[in-house]
């Protein structure tokens, strides 16, 4: 069975720039890893809805918190059966967001903690009642939040198709997320957790080589403990 790890962090983090630097290391170093993004625009209904909700689409939808938290969960539902195939055929299935995603930004919306009510029905409706595989770690890229907003303006001004959500515009709900995704990494959630920091452009490369090799070591050190 491969490994199954999640990339999480607020917009504009690095998130894609980091998981796609992680697979080429991991493949430098012989190891047959892939990348899977979440929300699966283009390939889900429920993610381009929900895609379309956070750009102003479907009347009051985006209002709700459950409403779109249900979306972005049966996105994943959806893509279950292919997760598991890929756990067997690959070394390392590395997820772009994932279920800490949907009980980061849900409970930041509440203004609730990693301690919530909301934090704790994302997890039961995610992994008991979806059944989603659940990652045996999940790292957290850590950024002040005024450098991931930065960098999400700037790719918004590099490419069109790239503006700024409703999400990504509320300043005060990209900092609320990232204390929740800073209380999960602390509480453990679900799974053991890394955190990272981003560090400058010019060092990426050689993180992500320190870093693929460090997730790899940790996760067959904890194949030796618990299988
Ligand atoms: N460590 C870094 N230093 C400087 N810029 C970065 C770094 N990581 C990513 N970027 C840039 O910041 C922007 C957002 O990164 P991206 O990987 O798309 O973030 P996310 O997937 O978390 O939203 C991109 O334009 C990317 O090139
Ligand atoms: C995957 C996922 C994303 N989100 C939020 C985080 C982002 O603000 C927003 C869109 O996801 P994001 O990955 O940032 O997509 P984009 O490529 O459009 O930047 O949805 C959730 O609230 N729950 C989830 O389960």
């Amino acid at each position: 069975m491969g490994t199954l790890i999640a990339v999480e962090g607020v917009d504009g983090a690095g998130k894609f720039t980091l998981s796609s630097r992680l697979v080429r290391a991991w493949e430098r170093a012989g190891i047959d890893a892939v990348r899977v993004g979440f929300p699966r625009y283009g390939e889900s209904i429920h993610a381009d809805l929900a895609a379309e909700a956070l750009a102003g689409e479907h009347g009051d939808l985006a209002d709700g918190v459950n409403a779109m938290a249900v979306l972005f969960a049966l996105d994943r539902a959806g893509a279950a059966a292919d997760l598991r195939r890929m756990l067997h055929r690959h070394d390392v299935v590395l997820l772009d967001r994932y279920v800490a995603s949907n009980a980061a930004y849900s409970a930041a919306r509440r203004h609730e903690d990693a301690a919530g009510p909301t934090v704790e029905w994302v997890r039961s409706l995610e992994f008991d009642r979806l059944v989603l595989p659940v990652p045996d770690v999940q790292l957290y890229l850590q950024v002040p939040v005024s450098v991931a907003e930065e960098r999400a303006r700037g790719r918004e001004q590099a490419d069109e198709s790239r503006a700024r959500d409703v999400y990504e515009r509320d300043g005060g709900l990209q900092e609320r997320t990232a204390a929740v995704y800073a209380g999960l990494a602390a509480r453990s959630w679900v799974s053991p957790w890394v955190v990272v920091e981003s560090g400058a452009a010019d060092e990426i490369e050689a993180d992500s080589d320190r870093l693929a090799a460090q997730l790899v070591d940790r996760t067959a050190e904890s194949d030796g403990m618990t299988r």
